[in-house]
């Protein structure tokens, strides 16, 4: 579903070209809930932002379903990126906006009736379990019912990939699981790749069915959660296998 070629970034700083991502190859399958893990400034997000090239790569390739973002062109990349749907951390909802015009704005570039957009914003608020919040604004909802709404804003297109930086950073533990089971409940039910950035090992542990770790730009190793392999290259991926420790279970979250 997702396929990225040799696909590096350089960032030009006024301290000369910084390189955030080391040339990449990798390939998330359809369906797969895929985790992004490494410690801050490793280059998830900016990972994350080339595979809908919010982030334009330096080099390489990347195909989302079959087709080759990087050689579209910007009417093209426009079309594509409806089926790519994205959250973040702090939600990014317009605060100007109600949940359900939240909602709705992600509906206005399509070809939907006004009656069809108001009756797909009802079903998107019954997904995340928000329809009783329709009318209100953001300021008014808690961080995890933002993130909901934000969810809903990014399904409204029925995308095929969702793509998610830090989504549960900003959340409680509570709302950090319930969050996280919305995201499974979605992925099972609609058969939406996710991709995932955290530097949290309880949300991989938690969520995803592969996880790549990133050191320092590098992907260093692409693991299975359901096959722990005999041996790993990362302190991450020994946290990430090794039982709970104390720590873990006091907190419920292990940072990297
Ligand atoms: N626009 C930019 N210009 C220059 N350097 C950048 C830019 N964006 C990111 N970087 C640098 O690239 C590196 C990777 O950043 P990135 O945000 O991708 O890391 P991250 O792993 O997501 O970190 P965090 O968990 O802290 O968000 C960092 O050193 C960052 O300072």
């Amino acid at each position: 579903m997702i396929k990225l070629e040799n696909v590096s970034k350089i960032y030009q700083t006024a301290n000369g070209p910084f390189q955030a991502v080391a040339p990449v190859h990798l390939s998330i399958e359809k369906g797969d809930i895929f985790g992004i893990i490494g410690s801050s400034g490793a280059g998830k997000s900016t990972l994350l932002r080339m595979v809908n090239l919010l982030e334009r790569p330096t080099s390489g390739k990347v195909f989302v379903d079959g087709q080759e973002l990087t050689s579209l062109s910007p009417k093209e990349l426009r079309l594509a990126r409806r089926s790519i749907g994205m959250i973040f951390q702090q939600f990014h909802l317009f605060s100007n906006r109600t949940a359900a015009e939240n909602v709705e704005f992600a509906l206005e570039i399509s070809k939907l009736s006004k009656m069809e957009r108001r009756k797909r914003v009802k079903e998107l608020l019954h997904l995340v379990g928000l329809e009783d919040k329709a009318s209100v604004y953001p300021s008014q909802l808690s961080g995890g019912q933002k993130q909901r709404i934000a969810i809903a804003r990014a399904l409204a297109n029925r995308p095929k990939v969702l793509l998610c930086d830090e989504p549960t950073s900003a959340l409680d533990l509570q709302t950090t699981r319930s969050v996280l089971s919305l995201l499974r409940k979605i992925n099972q039910a609609y058969q939406v790749t996710i991709l995932l950035v955290t530097h949290e090992i309880e949300v991989v542990r938690e969520i995803c069915d592969k996880v790549a770790v990133l050191e320092n730009g590098h992907l260093v190793e692409v693991l299975n959660l359901s096959d722990p392999p005999v041996s790993v290259k990362s302190h991450i991926a020994r946290l990430l296998f090794e039982s709970r420790s104390e720590r873990d279970l006091s907190t419920g979250v292990a940072h990297v």
